[in-house]
């Protein structure tokens, strides 16, 4: 039924990278050009692990032309996905904060497996750095403005009945029957003539990508001088620490 699956491989965490977000950009130009793809699965193939979001790397103690191309990526990969002619399901096989998160919510369609371990979120305030705009307009699209509001502020991760009761993720399903119900669901939506469908999504997402696309060049500049502050880079610091001394 011209379906693809990307599957995201950049262990052990499937961070987000500069090469990741190009790559993947690139991918999904070649599907939408290939008028034999219709629909996309977009999961992992690092165990556990969906995404842990933007690789936090990227965006520390590197030069600020960095910052900038890191960023413009990031908001091309976004635009790319929320605004995609092709009928896109997560088929969420791991935890996703942050990124991760966002990057299934960019899909029309989200099928979590059922596994405790497996919190989604925007858990940005925890780091002690802020969903930018666009992300939060993703999630209030998704969950609603309170639920958004509650969530963004606390940096929830949800677990899967949380993650659905929200309307987080579209079903919760056990972990060996994520890949067959999303092939179900996708038999479902492209059931639906593609210029319809199509145009409706757009109907219904073009408003919120317009307003990054107006002012892209003023996003980076932003994130450039959030990113750049000394207190920021110390939050981030001190979380990349913790995360590495988890283990020792
Ligand atoms: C005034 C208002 C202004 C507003 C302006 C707004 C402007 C913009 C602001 C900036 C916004 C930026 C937005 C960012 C969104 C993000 O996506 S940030 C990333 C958030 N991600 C996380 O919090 C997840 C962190 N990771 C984890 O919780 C865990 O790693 C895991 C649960 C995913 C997996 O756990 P486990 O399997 O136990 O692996 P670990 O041992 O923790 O990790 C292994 C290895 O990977 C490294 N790592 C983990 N996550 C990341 C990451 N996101 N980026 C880079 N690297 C990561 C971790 O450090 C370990 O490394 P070592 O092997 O120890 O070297």
């Amino acid at each position: 039924m011209g379906v693809a699956v990307i599957k995201l491989k950049n262990p052990p965490v499937n961070s987000l990278s500069l090469e990741v977000l190009t790559e993947f950009v690139i991918s999904l130009e070649k599907l939408e050009n290939d008028k034999t793809f219709r629909g996309v699965i977009v999961t992992s193939d690092c165990p556990g692990i969906f995404s842990a979001g933007l690789d936090l790397t990227e965006m520390c103690g590197k030069s600020q032309a960095h910052y900038a191309e890191y960023w413009r990526a990031v908001q091309e990969l976004w635009l790319r996905l929320y605004l995609s002619n092709l009928v896109l399901i997560a088929a969420i096989n791991g935890v996703s904060p942050a990124g991760g998160c966002l990057m299934s919510l960019t899909c029309d369609y989200r099928v979590l497996a059922d596994n405790p371990k497996y919190n989604m979120g925007l858990n940005e305030t925890l780091l002690g750095i802020v969903a930018p705009s666009w992300f939060k307009d993703t999630l209030v699209n998704t969950v609603g403005h309170r639920t958004a509001e509650r969530a963004l502020q606390l940096g929830l991760l949800f677990p899967p009945a949380e993650a659905l009761r929200v309307g987080m993720v579209d079903q919760v399903v056990p972990e060996d029957q994520v890949h067959s119900t999303a092939l179900s669901v996708m038999a479902q939506w492209l059931a639906v003539p593609d210029h319809a469908r199509q145009l409706t999504k757009n109907l219904m997402r073009k408003p919120t990508a317009d307003r990054l696309v107006k002012q892209r060049d003023a996003d980076i500049q932003y994130f450039l001088r959030f990113i750049s502050r000394d207190s920021i880079q110390k939050s981030l610091r001190v979380y990349l620490d913790k995360l590495r001394q988890k283990k020792g």
